[in-house]
């Protein structure tokens, strides 16, 4: 079924390293983790998640004896007959993405390969950029195994497209299997691998490993820019009479070309992935000597995104209140704060004089000019305004109770509360509509971003 694969070392057991060596042993392969850090080795041969990944647990509850893990890469890869590649490729300021990870691994991999009597398939998920695999990465393996690269292993570059907080469904039921390889043994190989996992039946692309290299920053930079143009939507709904943007993006997206997937207007995209695959892009095009210009300026855009959101408000909540931020990770059942708008605005508004605590039930910033709060209620006490920045659940309950307590200026950039009545005296300010002030038909009394101009004639 999977040529002779039964076994594989996953070497990186973070966020999608452990999650993902979890499904493989779920079906069926002996897996060996490896990891430098001791309490990850020992979370996952304790069988506890060593990241928060919603679903992990319960996977590891049902790899039986097929998951083990260690510190020891050489022994994992002479115990195995492929590995894969999950350590971290951190971004560079140029754009690019570091290997240093990558190749130290490899190293390591190609020293173990040295003795090893039989073929051994190396696959590299972490992203790396356009290059990368062909060069430093085949060279390494190659140096340091005395073998050719094709011949006595084998070399795929396969990235991976899943979401934090839905790894193992994404990783389960994939759109498609991209796989960059040094041979048609080892794509073959690879792919065999995949379609004795995954639950559906995906279509496999297989290329070289350049074109995987970019296909893969690709997808996020298309995917962002289609973010983005539902964000300019918003903006643009928010300013004109009668406009939802809700309304709008959902027509569209029926236009097959278009789509329905990732055209949520909201508060800008963020994360360890989407930002960096951007500056990634771009750094590819300057490289290469062609034009630039597209993702740096949906990167440019996305920022503008916190503006936008800061202006909206700053615009209705009158000078030195006290702000309550919902949820700080870039979405929910995430504890990441990388690139997070929600952190970004609660700094901004900080900086703008109010008195702003924050609470999420998972993730921890380092927080600048605002005070973090351990429970939702504290974060809400006394609350003149609350921002559902991260709606994670029951955090829109909790808020319209805090209205139905006292009049609470309401931010809801997502729009989650769009069919709640509002409690009489809110302020509700929903993003990418366009709300008239003092609206008394529904009750809502907002203003969605107007010239300050007009917010003074309409106070
Ligand atoms: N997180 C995502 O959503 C996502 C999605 C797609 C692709 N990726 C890519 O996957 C890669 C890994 O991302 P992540 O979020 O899982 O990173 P992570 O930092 O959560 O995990 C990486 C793990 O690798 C371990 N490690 C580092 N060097 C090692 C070595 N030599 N041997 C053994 N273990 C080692 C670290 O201790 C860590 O536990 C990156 O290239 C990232 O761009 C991430
Ligand atoms: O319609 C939408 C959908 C998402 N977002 C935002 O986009 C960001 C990213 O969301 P999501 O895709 O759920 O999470 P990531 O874990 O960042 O996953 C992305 O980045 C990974 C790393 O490259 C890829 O593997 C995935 O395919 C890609 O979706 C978050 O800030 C979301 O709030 C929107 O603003 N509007």
């Amino acid at each position: 079924m999977h040529e002779s694969v039964q076994s594989v070392a996953m070497i990186g057991l973070g966020r999608l390293g452990a999650p993902i060596a979890a499904c493989l042993a779920a079906g069926g392969f002996r897996v060996v983790g490896v990891d430098l850090k001791r309490e990850t080795v020992e979370a996952i041969n304790r069988r506890r998640p060593p990241v928060f990944e919603p679903g992990l647990e319960a996977m590891l509850g049902r790899v039986d004896d097929r998951l083990t893990a260690t510190d020891d890469l050489a022994g994992a890869i002479r115990q195995t007959d492929a590995s894969f590649v999950l350590v971290p490729t951190p971004s560079e300021t140029d754009g690019s993405f570091s290997l240093d990870y990558v190749l130290a691994a490899c190293e390591e991999i190609g020293e173990a390969l040295r003795d090893l009597d039989r073929w051994h398939l190396v696959t590299i998920v972490s992203t790396v950029m356009p290059g990368d695999t062909s060069g430093a990465i085949q060279h390494t393996l190659e140096r340091t195994s005395g073998k050719t690269c094709g011949e006595g292993f084998g070399l795929c570059y396969s990235p991976e497209f899943v979401a934090l907080g839905t790894v193992i469904r994404d990783y389960l039921n994939p759109d498609m299997l991209l796989i960059g390889e040094s041979d048609p043994r080892s794509g073959r190989t690879l792919a065999s691998i995949y379609k004795a996992v995954v639950e559906t039946d995906p279509p496999v692309s297989r290329m070289s490993f350049v074109n995987a290299e970019i296909a893969k920053i690709s997808v996020n930079a298309y995917v962002t820019a289609k973010i983005t143009f539902a964000n300019t939507l918003a903006g643009i709904c928010e300013r004109v009479p009668g406009a939802d943007v809700d309304a709008v993006t959902q027509a569209i997206g029926l236009d097959s070309r278009i789509g329905r997937k990732y055209l949520k207007g909201g508060i800008g995209y963020g994360g360890p992935c989407f930002p960096r695959d951007n500056a990634a892009l771009a750094h590819v095009a300057r490289a290469a000597g062609a034009i630039a210009d597209f993702p740096e300026t949906v990167d440019a855009v996305n920022r503008q995104q916190v503006d936008r959101m800061t202006a909206q408000a700053l615009a209705v909540i009158p000078p030195q209140s006290k702000i309550a931020i919902l949820g700080l990770s870039y979405k929910p059942q995430s504890d990441v704060v990388d690139e997070s708008q929600p952190v970004m605005l609660a700094e901004r508004l900080a900086q703008a004089g109010h008195t702003v605590r924050a609470f999420d039930p998972a993730a921890t910033p380092a927080n600048k000019g605002y005070t973090l709060c351990d429970t939702q209620d504290a974060c809400l006490l006394d609350a003149h305004a609350v921002v559902l920045a991260t709606p994670w659940p029951g955090m829109a309950e909790a808020v319209i109770e805090q209205a139905n307590q006292k009049p609470t200026i309401i931010i809801d950039p997502w729009r989650v509360l769009i069919e709640q009545t509002m409690p009489a005296g809110t302020t509700y300010l929903p993003g990418g509509r366009h709300v008239v002030l003092g609206d008394k038909k529904t009750d809502r009394i907002a203003a969605v971003a107007p010239p300050p101009d007009d917010l003074a004639a309409a106070g």
